[in-house]
């Protein structure tokens, strides 16, 4: 059984390349986590994901309990299996989506009750049940049972927050227990707060985790304060463990977030907004439902080795958008998701060979060009 491992391989400021050794397989960091949230990245086959260049897809502990159950996918041999994805899974721990998600919820000491936003039944999360949930699913990375303030919220509420996660991630990792090849992360809180961003990665390093996330970020905060809080916050994590950053994000996030020493992230944006017609390409952002693109010839980028762009026309693609048709949720997906890794390598390349500054301005660079 592989033990898991994050050994670090290059160093360019303070953006750093590695890989991340699990038992299902190795992760290249940076990292995008494309997002599974039902047991199916939406739109996408597992092995299409795959050509995509994902290392490693993202799974919810919240949807997952509720709808099949996690007993439900034990039974039938854990995730992997259940949804054909035999690469690394890592999934989040619950506490960010009932927050955001279910009814009725009743927030103690223990843990969360609340009821399924898709029944109406009553549940409880605690961080003994999470671990539990996402042991039952197999999940190779696990999270730690947090709560994720909303945004603004007092100095004194981010405090008493991050203090009950952090009691929350004790007990998660007491629950964890001892899983050879499978690895546990904590995630730091503290909102916007230098300080208590500190107080929080002191309290899990005294705690020990394999990996340590950046959260309580990417909730309407706004990219400046999401870099001002990451110039202090990802520093105050070890640099030997992976640092990964819950939620993030659009294209530039992800490039300053690197920047910024993040290596791993998630988003479920270059999916999600694919099925709205959104396509990211070198020079920014288009919408397919544009009338503009009724007669265009070219591909979504002229750059980008995907099948969307390989073998379809703007025309094309804006058509069966039109039309309604579910090829078209399936060329946006993919372009998008192929972009994003494409933009994850072109970070790993330009890391490695010292050069990310000259990456990163030719990102932007070509994002002013306009025309696209
Ligand atoms: N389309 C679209 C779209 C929808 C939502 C978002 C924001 C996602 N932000 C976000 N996810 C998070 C998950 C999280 N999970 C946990 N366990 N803890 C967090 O603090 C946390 C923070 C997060 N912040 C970004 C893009
Ligand atoms: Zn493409």
């Amino acid at each position: 059984m592989t033990k898991f491992s994050f050994t670090r391989t290059a160093q360019d400021g303070r953006a750093r390349t590695g890989v991340i050794e699990t038992a299902r397989g190795a992760i290249r960091t940076p990292a995008f986590m494309p997002v599974g949230t039902a047991a199916t990245v939406k739109a996408m086959l597992p092995g299409s994901v795959r050509e995509t260049g994902a290392d490693i897809l993202l799974g919810n502990t919240y949807h997952l309990m509720l709808r099949p159950t996690a007993e439900r996918i034990e039974r039938l041999g854990g995730l992997h299996k259940f949804m054909n994805w035999e690469r690394p899974v890592l999934t989040d721990s619950g506490g960010f989506q009932v927050m955001s998600l279910a009814a009725l919820r009743k927030l103690t000491e223990k843990g969360v009750t609340f009821k399924s936003h898709i029944d109406g039944s009553k549940h409880e999360i605690t961080p003994e049940r999470s671990m539990e949930i996402q042991r039952m699913l197999g999940s190779d990375i696990v999270m730690c049972f947090d709560e994720c303030p909303a945004l603004p919220a007092s100095r004194a509420r981010i405090s008493e927050s991050m203090q009950l996660s952090m009691r929350w991630a004790a007990r998660s990792k007491e629950a964890f227990g001892d899983r050879p090849g499978h690895a546990l992360f904590g995630i730091q809180q503290g909102g916007l707060e230098e300080d208590l961003r500190a107080e929080s990665a002191a309290a899990l390093r005294e705690i020990g985790f394999d990996g340590y996330a950046v959260g309580g970020l990417a909730v309407g905060e706004g990219q400046e304060a999401m870099f001002g809080c990451l110039d202090f916050a990802a520093g105050q994590l070890p640099e030997d463990r992976p640092r990964y950053l819950m939620g993030v994000g659009k294209p530039d996030d992800i490039v300053g977030t690197v920047a910024r020493g993040i290596d791993m992230m998630d988003c479920v944006l270059p999916s999600r907004s694919g099925r709205t017609g959104q396509a990211f390409t070198r020079r920014g952002v288009l919408n397919i439902k544009n009338a503009r693109h009724a007669d265009d010839p070219r591909p979504l980028d002229e750059r980008c080795g995907c099948p969307a762009c390989r073998q379809y026309s703007r025309a094309y693609l804006h058509h069966v958008f039109r039309s309604q048709e579910i090829i078209a949720s399936m060329l946006m997906t993919w372009h998008n998701l192929h972009y994003y890794q494409d933009l994850m390598a072109g970070m790993r390349d330009a890391i490695s060979a010292n050069r990310f500054a000259a990456f990163e301005a030719d990102f932007h660079a070509a994002r002013a060009e306009g025309d696209i």
